[in-house]
């Protein structure tokens, strides 16, 4: 694939940088979205590309995702040496002394308040189902083939939820989340940006929450958006699988400026 000649230039000067952070969503980026969210792996060019990266000096990996850790692990199968944000950046692991989350009692209960809640709305509609996770719970309606009833039980969702203390909202794809920890992708990366002190960050993303990691981005950062709508990041390409491009010219870069130094 060619690249688009902004987001060539705008390679040329950050694959050259010394340290460099590359931070990646996961569904709708790294793996394309499926209908059955447990059988989402990622696309076998950008694993490919991502283990590639991995391996150049001075770059780190991490992933910043709305996907609990655990199931993080599980289904990206990360680099050894990534960072992972989950939970939209409630959980993480920087290594193995990385604290686990840990609720307190009124988080506990408000875990469970949202996911009686969502679970109380997805009972009323064939095909919906609520996704547990630990620092709340998510309505998925993808498998509802009508996507107008699709987008009003999410809809009805948001009401309910709105009654529920301490629910934080986050908008997706065919899906609506609650958590209990107040936590954003935006912190998420500038929590990574402090820990790697990289001399640029590069993200990409195909999400609504996305777009709140895309707003921390400086000049000399690279904001990737894969697909369309709206979005702060400075770049675009149209496909979760044209990634593998992408970080594949960020390598071919880097080893340019190598060989000639
Ligand atoms: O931040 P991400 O890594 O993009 O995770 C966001 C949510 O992704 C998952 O849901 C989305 O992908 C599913 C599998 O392709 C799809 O069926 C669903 O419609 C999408 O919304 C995941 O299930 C959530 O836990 C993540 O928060």
């Amino acid at each position: 694939m060619a690249l688009p000649p902004d987001l060539e230039a705008a390679l040329k000067d950050f694959a050259v940088r010394e340290s460099l952070l590359v931070c990646l969503d996961f569904d709708g980026c790294v793996a394309e979205l499926v209908a059955d969210a447990a059988s989402a792996r990622p696309i076998p060019g950008n694993a490919e590309a991502i283990e590639r990266l991995a391996q150049v000096d001075g770059v780190t990996i991490a992933y910043v995702s709305g996907r609990p850790l655990q199931t993080l692990h599980e289904l990206a199968s990360p680099p050894a040496d990534a960072l992972l944000f989950g939970s939209h950046g409630a959980e993480r692991w920087m290594g193995p002394d990385s604290p686990g989350l840990e609720l307190d009692t009124a988080q506990t209960a408000e875990r469970r308040e949202v996911l009686s809640t969502l679970e109380s709305v997805a009972a009323e509609h064939e095909g919906a189902w609520v996704e547990h996770k630990p620092a709340g719970g998510a309505i998925h309606v993808r498998p509802i083939e009508d996507e107008v009833y699709g987008e009003a039980v999410l809809d009805e969702a948001r009401s309910a939820l709105a009654m529920v203390d301490g629910a934080h909202i986050k908008e997706g794809k065919q899906i609506l989340e609650a958590v209990v920890v107040k936590s954003t992708k935006g912190e998420a990366i500038e929590e990574l940006r402090d820990w790697t002190s990289p001399d640029a960050v590069f993200f990409a993303g195909d999400d609504v929450t996305d777009e709140q990691g895309f707003a921390v981005l400086r000049a000399g950062d690279v904001g990737l958006k894969i697909g369309q709508g709206e979005t702060k990041a400075g770049f675009r390409v149209p496909e979760p699988s044209d990634l593998a491009a992408v970080l594949h010219r960020i390598i071919e870069l880097r080893a340019q400026a190598d060989s000639s130094a």
